[in-house]
């Protein structure tokens, strides 16, 4: 048998990789997975970051996927302005310096941490060419602009729909990470929770935390189920429904937070959602907050309630892009395509969800698009089909101070809405009541 050749004493052997380096590999294959395959980001996690040891190591991976997407236009112009050739934009030196660039701009991480992490990810390939155009950047003592760049696909699409404002309000609010909202569990406590938290309200039953606020779990109020996290925009629907007594069906409920707003208005809430892992979200926030909701796993598409409700809210699956200040993936991964068949399902969930109110009820219709295919053209088409609903306009006093209703009777809130107190997310609501016809009752 042929001897293995022996190792030749000049050899390099070599060095193990710098501590931190499985985490930036992680975070890479995430940034592929959004923008080549156009997973979303959060289902790209679980994959991406499985032989990472513990949860710190993939929070850290996620952090930087995420951030290096929120400023990848920014990134991309400080890296073309330091090469003489333009790095294609899936060549592996482009990602390797991306994350670096977004570690030390965006994140805060030391420059010879992010740099030494980040180049064995380019073994064997352009490691000096990476080492070279980082070392430029730094020695030029970069920095991001102020406000930020959209990709242009959804600069154009944003444009086309809502004009030059919009997308400069979106621009500003993607260059901030965003601030975090609380709904409450009573909202007769808002001020104590406010001061308690040393946050904002803009609403009843609303708190907005400042920008250096302890992590989640940590903070008063969190562990006695005081409060969850939830967006001052995605609070919205349930505001509109308001308080009652009567049966409610909340579809496409998961993880569950216009269920807990719900159910403490003292409605009874039946939950429905098809996805297992976001039912057991909803199920921890419930128990967490002492409150009660019934809970279905099932594919609306073909489950029908056992009587029609006193109101249906529909908060629809949709393309997310009112979220993507938190999402930051949808602004690469969501095409034409994608918007279309959202809108497709969202047609089907509708026509099902109006069949279930009873006459004299009300239907609400959401969705955290900035798209008006699932929102304006969606409620438009709705009605053209079904005359026996009609849209009734939010009452000013639900709204929070600064969000007003568009006149045409329906609610679209963006980035441009509660611009000097950190905006908030996208979202299309409708609401419709379904009037008796003569000689229908309510029962
Ligand atoms: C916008 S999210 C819901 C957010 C939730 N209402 C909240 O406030 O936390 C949309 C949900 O629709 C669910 N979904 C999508 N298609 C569905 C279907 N055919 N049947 C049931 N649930 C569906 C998804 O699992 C997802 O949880």
């Amino acid at each position: 048998m042929p001897k293995p050749p022996a190792a030749s004493p000049s050899a390099p052997r070599r060095q193990p990789d710098p501590l931190g380096t499985a985490t930036r590999r992680a975070a890479l294959r995430l940034l592929d997975a959004v923008l080549r395959r156009g997973e979303p980001l959060e289902s790209a996690l679980g994959h991406a970051t499985r032989a990472l040891p513990g949860g710190p190591d993939r929070g850290l991976a996620h952090a930087i996927a995420a951030e290096t997407l929120r400023r990848l236009p920014d990134l991309d112009t400080l890296i073309d302005s330091a090469t003489r050739q333009r790095l294609p934009d899936d060549a592996k030196a482009r990602s390797a310096l991306r994350i670096a660039l977004a570690q030390v701009l965006g994140l805060g991480t030391p420059p010879h941490a992010a740099i030494a992490t980040v180049l064995p990810l380019v073994d064997g390939g352009p490691r000096k060419l990476v080492h070279g155009v980082f070392g430029t950047l730094m020695r030029q003592g970069v920095t991001l602009p102020e406000v930020a760049r959209l990709p242009d696909s959804a600069a154009a699409r944003w444009e086309m729909h809502w004009g030059m404002e919009m997308v400069e309000a979106a621009e500003a609010a993607i260059a901030a990470p965003p601030p975090v909202d609380l709904s409450l569990r009573d909202a007769a406590e808002t001020a104590v929770w406010a001061e308690r938290l040393e946050g904002t309200s803009f609403a009843p039953g609303h708190v907005r935390l400042g920008q250096d606020h302890a992590p989640i779990p940590d903070l008063p109020g969190f562990r006695e189920g005081a409060w969850w996290v939830q967006d001052i925009a995605a609070s919205l629907p349930a505001r509109l429904i308001g308080r009652g007594e009567g049966a409610l069906l909340d579809l496409c409920a998961a993880p569950g937070g216009k269920t807990l707003q719900l159910a403490a208005a003292g409605w009874r809430v039946t939950a429905v959602d098809q996805s297992e892992s976001r039912l057991a979200r909803l199920s921890e926030n419930l128990d967490r907050t002492g409150l009660s909701a019934e809970v279905v796993r099932a594919d609306l598409l073909d489950w029908a309630p056992p009587a029609p409700a006193d109101v249906v809210l529909l908060d629809a699956p949709c393309s997310a892009t009112g979220i993507f200040r938190r999402h930051p993936d949808v602004l690469y991964r969501v095409r034409p395509a994608v918007i279309a068949e959202m809108a497709e399902l969202q047609g089907k969930l509708l026509a099902r969800a109006a069949d279930w109110v009873k006459p004299g009820g009300t239907l609400v219709y959401a969705t955290c698009s900035l798209e008006p295919a699932e929102g304006e053209r969606r409620l438009a088409a709705f009605l053209d089909s079904r005359t026996d609903f009609a849209l009734v306009a939010p009452a000013p006093d639900v709204l929070p101070v600064g969000v007003a209703a568009d006149p045409r009777g329906w609610l679209r809130t963006g980035p441009a809405m509660l611009a000097d107190r950190g905006r908030m997310d996208g979202f299309f609501i409708a609401q419709l009541s379904r009037p008796l016809s003569p000689g229908e009752s309510a029962r």
